[in-house]
């Protein structure tokens, strides 16, 4: 038997429609676009396709976006000075600084990062927003692990009572995966580079997430049969060849549901910002 292959562009269409929707809402009901501002520092590549298509995407849905591209050698103050600015534009209401920066401020990151104002975050990655998820009050969302939430929830996927287990504790995927799925009743594991015995942890999952950076990490004997697997990985293996973290071919016969990579969760990711966008524009009606 093979796997149910949960394509990210059914399900990013979906929660597109969805954030297209309550665009058009707070336009009619408060006069109000929602809007972001990216910024992007330096000239990475793969940086550059991820920005590209998240403006694409903005103006698809109605949603107002400015690109601000900084010079390779941007300095910390000087980030910091665009950041300010965009928190206090009334057109803004979410900042995304593309990760990752250039050497010489990457050790600023969390500085920077924390700069923006968490009712702009719509990262998620900002220690107040990390701090609602935790503790289950309502905030701004990392987009991977959200979009991979949302994705489980609308395919009917059991997560209630469901062991799952996370393959990475990373602050942008492995952490923020773990808080959402126990807030739906998961029993939920974190594995990482020090456990012990991995395939016998990741043969307990019933969703198993895979968010490790490594391509062909997770082989057909770590899933048990019937499980769900996420594949969270973006390994590019050559200039145009993009591979998960999951051995694709061979666990796709023993899972029940699979992502695949191009084509799974980075579709999710976007959609979720566009979602984030918008959900930004709500809580700053108040302001
Ligand atoms: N502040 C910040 N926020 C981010 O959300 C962020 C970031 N920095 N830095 C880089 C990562 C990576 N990321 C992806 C977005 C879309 C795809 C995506 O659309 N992937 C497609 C195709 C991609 C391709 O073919 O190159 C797919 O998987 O099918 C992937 C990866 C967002 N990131």
């Amino acid at each position: 038997m093979s796997a149910r292959i949960l394509e990210g562009k059914v399900f990013a269409q979906a929660f597109r429609e969805d954030a297209q929707k309550k665009a058009a809402a707070l336009r009619e009901q408060y006069g109000v676009q929602p809007g972001l501002a990216v910024i992007i520092v330096g000239s990475n590549p793969a940086s550059q396709v991820y920005v590209r298509n998240k403006h694409k995407s903005c103006e698809a849905l109605g949603i107002y976006s400015e690109v601000i591209e900084m010079p390779e050698t941007t300095t910390k103050d000087e980030l910091i000075a665009k950041i300010d600015a965009l928190n206090a534009d009334s057109k803004i209401h979410g900042i995304l600084v593309q990760l990752p920066l250039p050497e010489q401020i990457a050790a600023h990151e969390s500085e920077i990062l924390e700069r923006i104002r968490p009712e702009k975050d719509v990262d998620g990655f900002h220690p107040v927003n990390v701090g609602r998820l935790v503790t289950g009050q309502p905030g701004l969302v990392p987009c991977t692990p959200f979009g991979c939430l949302r994705m489980l929830e609308l395919a009917g996927i059991p997560i209630d009572g469901q062991r799952a287990v996370i393959i990475g504790r990373s602050n942008i995927v492995g952490k923020p995966m773990l808080h959402l799925l126990l807030g739906k009743n998961a029993t939920v594991t974190i594995c990482h580079s020090h456990t012990k015995d991995l395939p016998a942890v990741t043969r307990e999952a019933d969703i198993l997430v895979a968010a490790v950076g490594r391509p062909n990490f997770v082989t057909a004997d770590m899933v048990k049969p019937g499980a769900t697997v996420i594949d969270v990985g973006i390994n590019r293996i050559a200039p145009k060849k993009l591979v998960g973290d999951v051995d694709f071919e061979a666990v796709k016969d023993v899972a029940g549901a699979i992502t695949p990579v191009p084509g799974g969760v980075g579709l999710l990711t976007v959609a979720m910002l566009m979602e984030n966008v918008v959900r930004a524009a709500e809580m700053q009606l108040q302001d």
